[in-house]
């Protein structure tokens, strides 16, 4: 099978510099080998270099921060991971930060509109136009994806609301503001903290992820994971790190149940920031950034 990595240097979503350093450190650290190890034929077209959108040409919109920006990135990325799943290839995206799932789910919904998402984060970036208190874009994809904000934006015209409330489940959240819980709630939408983690345990809760929006199994699947979904102790080179996260093992789990299911059409790994934390702060997240990344696409303990 075709693996094709798509590296996402982009940092426009949110304020912090060197998230776009993400996917120089896990190609730099093995990751194309790791994969071709495990039988993939492994495509790198090179990071993609999108040619910065100068801030004097990008004035806020309302709150919105970079928004020209954000959105002329998402629309290439969503035109690249489009084309790869197109070809019966298999996105992984390294991002880069979060905003970029505009692009990828946008590409992978354009080849298959039946698909489901399973967005691992501590934070459910569903704030919209309406609820967002920062205008960092990484904390809204979602929104747009699935067509919530009331304030349609023209710039983001070609975010085609295709995902719909019951084709998205979350897993591993912990830190979602007011606006955004109303909007789960309001929308039915399907999220498992690490309350329900706790409560039932990480089988379980894929299990009723997976249930809830692919009940036949027969749904592709996108796998959008947010590195700070894990805990801190484990992946500390991250932007918006938040207590109580998920384990090494419990993000391992994920990655190998959204596997077995046979159903994976896409993959994201999304905010590991080398810059952040020290030198070896820095490896550890890259290094378990590079290792969920085998496990999405086969990597199996025995
Ligand atoms: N890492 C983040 N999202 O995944 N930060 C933005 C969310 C803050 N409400
Ligand atoms: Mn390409
Ligand atoms: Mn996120
Ligand atoms: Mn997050």
């Amino acid at each position: 099978a075709r693996g094709q990595i798509v590296g996402c240097p982009f940092s426009g979503g949110q304020p912090k510099l060197g998230v776009d350093q993400g996917p120089i450190h896990l190609v730099n650290a093995g990751l194309i080998d790791q994969l071709k190890s495990l039988g993939w034929k492994v495509n790198f077209d090179g990071h993609h270099q999108f040619e910065e959108v100068n801030a004097q040409q990008d004035p806020p919109i309302g709150v919105l921060k970079n928004p020209r920006l954000v959105s002329k990135v998402c629309k290439a990325v969503a035109d690249v991971v489009g084309s790869h799943v197109g070809r019966g290839e298999l996105p992984v995206t390294i991002g880069g930060d979060h905003s970029l799932a505009m692009g990828t789910i946008s590409g992978t919904l354009s080849h298959h509109p039946d698909a489901c998402v399973i967005w691992i984060d501590a934070h459910a970036d569903l704030n919209t136009v309406e609820t967002t208190t920062s205008g960092n874009i990484h904390g809204m994809p979602v929104s747009f994806l699935l067509g919530l904000n009331k304030t349609p934006i023209p710039e983001y015209a070609w975010v085609e609301p295709r995902l719909t409330p019951d084709r998205i489940a979350y897993i591993g959240l912990r830190d979602v503001d007011a606006g955004e819980k109303r909007l789960l709630k309001e929308n039915g939408i399907k999220a498992f903290s690490m309350h329900e983690v706790d409560k039932y345990g990480i089988g379980a809760v894929v299990e009723k992820a997976l249930d809830a929006v692919n009940p036949k199994r027969d749904r592709p699947i996108h796998l959008s994971f947010d590195v700070d979904a894990l805990d801190p102790s484990v992946a500390p080179s991250t932007g918006t790190p938040v207590r109580g996260g998920l384990t090494f093992r419990e993000g391992h789990y994920i990655c190998e149940a959204v596997h077995e299911t046979g159903l994976l059409v896409a993959f994201d790994i999304m905010e590991v920031n080398p810059s952040l934390a020290d030198a070896d702060a820095a490896k550890a997240t890259v290094a378990v950034g590079c290792s969920l990344v085998r496990s999405a696409l086969g990597e199996t303990l025995l």
